[in-house]
Parts: structure tokens; sequence; C-alpha cells
């Protein structure tokens, strides 16, 4: 899996919860690189509400760690979370635009170092920090289910070496 030519990231999988279009209950994101970060933009609605008005936190870091599963695309590592913090700092209002952006602030080995931002235009609504650890295709057997046939081609050796790191822009 990559992203295409016109630099939109297809779904993880059609059903996936953050990027599926088959999934009913997802966010319906649309990924796209955007020179070394990843973008999408995201309207919360009254499904996603925690308070009044206010989208519920879970939500916000469902939206961030799916944008990081974009940013494996981008990088072509197939990864999973297994630390994600997110830090809000303003509430994420229903019914606006808001844009994600992620990005890859270093690697080690297995050891991915994601950062995601989300923002209501100018304002900061969520800062996260994720550490993703490489994996193969084995992992994913354990749940019984058919793998697309997509991923069966990009669940390569997780020894393969990351390009090294762009700089921020
Ligand atoms: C080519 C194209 C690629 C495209 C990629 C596309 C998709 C991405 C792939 C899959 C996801 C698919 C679709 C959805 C996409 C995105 C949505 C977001 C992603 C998710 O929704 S994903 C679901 C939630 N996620 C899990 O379901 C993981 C459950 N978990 C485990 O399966 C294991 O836990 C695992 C595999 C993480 C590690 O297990 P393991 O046995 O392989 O490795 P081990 O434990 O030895 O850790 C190795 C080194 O990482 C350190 N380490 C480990 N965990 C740490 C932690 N929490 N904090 C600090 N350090 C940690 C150790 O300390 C050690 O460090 P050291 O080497 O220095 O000792």
């Amino acid at each position: 899996m990559k992203p295409r030519a016109d630099g939109s990231i297809p779904p993880h999988q059609p059903n996936c919860f953050g990027c599926g279009p088959e999934n009913a209950a997802g966010l319906g994101l649309n990924m796209h690189v955007d020179r070394s970060r990843v973008r999408a933009d995201l309207v919360l609605d009254h499904r996603h509400e925690g308070a009044p008005g206010f989208a519920h936190g879970g939500v916000v870091a469902s939206a961030l760690d799916d944008l990081f599963g974009g940013v494996l695309v981008m990088l072509g590592r197939a990864a999973v979370t297994a630390n994600l913090s997110v830090d809000y700092r303003a509430p994420a209002l229903l019914g606006h635009r808001l844009r994600l952006t992620g990005w890859c602030a270093r690697s080690d080995g297995r050891k991915l170092h994601l950062q995601g931002e989300l923002h209501d235009a100018e304002t900061l609504v969520a800062e996260a920090r994720a550490l993703f650890i490489s994996v193969d295709g084995d992992h994913f057997q354990r749940s019984g289910a058919t793998m697309p046939e997509e991923w069966n081609r990009w669940l390569a050796p997780v020894e393969a070496e990351l390009p090294p790191s762009k700089p921020d822009i």
C-alpha cells in the first residue's frame, strides 16, 4: 500500500473505523500526503458528541491514531500503535471543519515516533505523540479474519530501514 499518484492515501481497508468508506460508524477520513506530512479534514457531528456540542475525547484520539496509520502508508511501513498520548488543548467543536496533520518525528529500528496535531482554523485543539512498532504479517493473522490482498504485499520484512527523516516543514 502506498499513496496514490495524486498524493491521496487509500483506506487501510474498506471497513477501517478511521478511513474505511464502507464503515457506517466510521470517521470517513480522507488523508493525503503534503510534503513529509499527512493531512486530513474532519467534521464531527452528534454521533461523536461527549459534552453537549463538543466531540468526545476518545473520538479525537481515534482520529489522530488513524491519521498515524496514514503516516505509515506514507512511510511504507506496517506498524501498530503501542502507545498514544493526547494533550487536549481546546474543545473540538461539532460541525467545525477540523484539520489533522501527522508526521514521523523519528525512527529507531522497529520504533516509529509519530506526532500529530488537530487544529480548528488557527486554534490548536489537540496534539498527540505515539509510539508505533513495526510488525510483519503474522501479527495480523491472529484475528483469523481474511486479510485484504494488498496487505499481503506490504507486510514485508520489518528490518528495512526507513529513509532519513525529512526536515520539518
Ligand atoms: C507498506 C505500507 C504500510 C501501510 C500500513 C498500513 C496500516 C498500518 C498497519 C496496521 C493497522 C491497520 C489498519 C489501521 C491503521 C491505523 C490505525 C491506527 C493503528 C492501530 O489502531 S493498531 C491497533 C492497536 N494496537 C495494537 O493492537 C497493538 C497491540 N500490541 C502488540 O501487538 C504488541 O505489544 C506490539 C506489536 C506493539 C509489540 O510487541 P512485540 O512482542 O512485537 O515487541 P516488544 O514487546 O518486544 O516491543 C518491541 C520494543 O518496543 C517497546 N515497546 C513496546 N510497547 C511499548 C509501549 N507501549 N511503550 C513503550 N515501549 C514499548 C519494547 O520495550 C521494545 O523495546 P526494546 O526493543 O528497546 O526492548
